[in-house]
């Protein structure tokens, strides 16, 4: 019997990347990826384009398609769907102010909290949506139509109705993830009292349309929602994902309301909720060190390795593109505690592996403080390739740390999203059998915990000295 054939995508910040399944098992066939352009706001033209290179040959046979995209990208379109402008992405900082006028004028953190889930940031829709009226109002007088990046590329593949799904639209900032509804008084207000049409918000199993050649296409959703999904959380489950973006987060019954703005209350691509904490600066805090040491990925791997834990007390806050968790969009790294013994490459090296998992480890506080119970730290994401990160991140998670086989699992749960559209069933195919083992990674020593909470109150502490930022202590 012939196996029926699924695809997923991931559109994610630096690239597109394609996995090709069996719907039945999950079973990875073939794979492709492709590059988008650098920079933090993007002709969404290039996300297509990514996606025709990307898919070139792979998706004969396939039955079935879905998209799994970076959430918050402001796609702005005319009355003839025309793109208005670049799509300004989730890790463009210019509506941080933007973002703070709108939390004062619709009544502080907590009124936020309570009516969309999150207290919004720069890397909301809604604050980029603002900046837009502000900045450029006769582009804004141009836009009859709000997407988001999968949203986009959805509408790309079907050229039907623009339709999203409860994940995504979660981080527009103007969806309520517990009413299951726009709120068009919010968007509205911040847009200057202008309502661009939204896309219809699709059911988790629902189909958005055809493509031209009759493959099914499913709702899609947004990329951390189809990593939930791709890895079929269990309670429990805390995914860390070491992407250009930092992620921390699981699959919850209730939505958070987090009104000191850490945790944002998400919906999930299943119907629940998927509390989150995001960092803006993850693997390319490994990269950028790498390339300032002049040494290769795997050769900063080794420097990092040879150097002992604590970096010999080097403090790196890695606030490299600003920051969003905590909510410093105008910060800048800093590096402390050198004396002329410990400034070596390889304390160098340490020190921003530790940094940049630290502000993870937050977040996963964060979380916690927020109901999720995390017995177990799935890694994902470019940077959890690093060697070094493997060995850091059990000492400051202080929980056992799996890695999962497949590397992919965006594109994987964007597959399984459109496996269930296909199937039209109740509950997701469960692909669980056919998940080779995950790697384990050494559990850590009474000894190793507590020195990677030495190594995390260093973190704390330096934050709050540099930024006066206090830990979330989880009131709701
Ligand atoms: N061995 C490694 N060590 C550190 N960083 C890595 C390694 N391999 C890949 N990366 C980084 O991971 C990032 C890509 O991760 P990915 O999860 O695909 O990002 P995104 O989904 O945001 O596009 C890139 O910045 C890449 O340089
Ligand atoms: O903004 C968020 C989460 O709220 C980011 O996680 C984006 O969704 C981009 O993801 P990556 O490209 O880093 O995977």
């Amino acid at each position: 019997m012939t196996a029926e054939l699924v695809a997923g995508i991931d559109s994610s910040t630096q690239s597109t990347k394609v996995v090709v399944c069996d719907a039945r098992t999950g079973e990875i066939v073939r794979t492709g990826r492709a590059p988008h352009p650098d920079g933090t706001e993007v002709a969404p033209a290039a996300w297509w384009d990514a996606f025709q290179e990307a898919t070139g040959g792979l998706l004969d046979g396939v039955r079935a398609i879905g998209v799994g995209g970076q959430q918050h990208g402001m796609v702005t379109l005319d009355e003839n769907n025309d793109v208005v402008r670049p799509a300004l992405l989730w890790n463009d900082t210019r509506s941080a102010q933007a973002a703070l006028d709108l939390v004062e004028e619709l009544g502080g953190p907590s009124a936020w909290a309570k009516s969309v889930g999150s207290v919004p940031v720069a890397s909301f829709t809604v604050t980029k949506l603002r900046w837009l009226a502000e900045n450029e109002p006769k582009l804004a007088d141009r836009v009859a139509r709000v997407l988001l990046p999968h949203d986009w590329l959805t509408w790309k593949l079907t050229g039907g109705d623009p339709v999203t799904d409860r994940g995504d639209a979660s981080g527009t900032g103007y969806f309520s993830p517990t009413d299951n509804a726009y709120r068009l008084d919010v968007l509205s207000h911040a847009f200057g009292g202008r309502t661009p049409e939204l896309p219809t918000v699709l059911g988790p199993a629902d189909a958005a349309g055809y493509t031209p050649d009759g493959v099914l296409v499913s709702a899609g959703t947004g990329d951390n929602m189809a990593a939930a999904l791709g890895l079929e959380l269990k309670p429990g489950d805390a995914v860390v994902s070491l992407g250009t973006s930092g992620t921390v987060f699981g699959v919850a019954e209730t939505g958070a309301a987090d009104v000191s703005g850490e945790v944002a209350g998400f919906a999930d691509a299943t119907g629940r909720f998927l509390p989150l904490a995001c960092t803006l600066n993850a693997a390319r805090v490994l990269t950028a060190t790498a390339a300032m040491l002049g040494a290769t990925l795997s050769e900063f791997d080794r420097l990092a390795l040879a150097a002992e834990p604590g970096a010999g007390g080097l403090t790196f806050l890695p606030y490299l593109d600003g920051e969003r968790t905590p909510n410093l969009p105008g910060a800048t790294g800093s590096l402390s505690g050198l004396t002329r013994d410990n400034m070596t490459p390889e304390n160098l090296a340490r020190s921003a592996v530790e940094g940049m998992l630290c502000g993870l480890a937050a977040g996963l506080d964060a979380v916690r403080a927020h109901g999720l119970d995390v017995q177990r730290v799935l890694l994902i994401g470019g940077g959890a390739q690093s060697r070094a990160v493997r060995a850091v991140a059990p000492l400051v998670f202080g929980v056992p740390v799996q890695l999962p086989e497949v590397a992919e699992y965006v594109a994987l749960g964007a597959a399984r999203q459109a496996a269930w559209a296909l199937a039209s069933s109740a509950e997701p195919p469960s692909w669980q059998e056919n998940q080779k083992l995950r790697l384990e990674l050494d559990e850590p020593t009474e000894a190793q915990r507590a020195e990677g909470h030495r190594i995390q109150q260093r973190h704390l502490e330096a934050r709050e000295a540099a930024y006066g930022v206090r830990r979330n202590l989880g009131e709701d």
